[in-house]
């Protein structure tokens, strides 16, 4: 485990797509990486196991060339096999406390919260990193996905935790969840459903970094 000590807190959280192909799947997402992104978090829903680990193993030296932390969804166990900064876990995918204790004081651990600052209570005593509001708008990657309020990124202000937004976020809706709290925006499809997606990732950054005169 690598994890910074200090580590972005704010500006784009990128989410890999499903894509069942690995070469294809790499050719998606390496070259988008040094864009601006400050966290990516490796989320296949389409690979099998042996290829998870594989494409884990494939984007880790290019995460740490770029410094970029580098988090495992659903999945601490391969998070800790594979040396990864960490991991995110949603309410199916195990005990969170468990989880830190397996990885240690320094990995990266999110959580998903859905609509709920009950869950993000819960998430803060059992060590998370940072908690996970969604979603907010409708989601092609996830339609059936629960809808927050945005009134949740400063309700859960008092945490002390990073805040991440999440569901259906582009860059056009992007600045309103800043202005409402949200340190990370996470985000899939307007990324790699993109025409480019590099473009799209440098349209995100700006949300958090306006430049002058915008
Ligand atoms: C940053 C972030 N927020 C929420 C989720 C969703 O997690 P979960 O509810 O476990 O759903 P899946 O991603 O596993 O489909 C996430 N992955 N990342
Ligand atoms: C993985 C995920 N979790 C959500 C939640 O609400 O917890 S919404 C979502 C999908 C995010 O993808 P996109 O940026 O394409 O909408
Ligand atoms: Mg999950």
């Amino acid at each position: 485990m690598n994890a910074p000590s200090i580590w972005p807190r704010r500006g784009l959280y990128l989410l890999t797509p499903d894509d069942p192909d690995t070469d294809r799947f790499l050719a998606r997402v390496l070259p988008v990486l040094a864009d601006g992104p400050v966290l990516l978090q490796y989320r296949n829903k389409a690979a099998t196991t042996a290829d998870r680990r594989r494409q884990v193993e494939a984007l880790l030296p290019a995460c740490r060339a770029l410094g970029l932390p580098l988090l495992v969804n659903d999945d601490w166990r391969l998070a800790a096999d594979t040396g990864a900064d960490g991991a995110h876990l949603g309410q199916d995918d195990g005990s969170l406390a468990e989880a830190r204790r397996a990885l240690g004081p320094a990995a990266l651990l999110g959580a998903s919260c859905y609509d709920q600052l009950d869950l993000a209570e819960r998430a803060a005593a059992a060590g998370a990193s940072y908690v996970a509001f969604g979603a907010f708008f409708p989601s092609g990657t996830k339609p059936l996905a629960r809808r927050a309020d945005p009134r949740l990124l400063a309700e859960s202000a008092s945490l002390g935790l990073p805040r991440v937004a999440i569901g259906g976020i582009t860059p056009d809706n992007a600045p309103t969840l800043v202005a409402a709290g949200a340190d990370l925006l996470a985000v899939i499809g307007g990324v790699f459903e993109a025409p480019d997606p590099t473009a799209a990732v440098r349209a995100y950054r700006r949300a958090f970094d306006p430049l002058p005169n915008e």
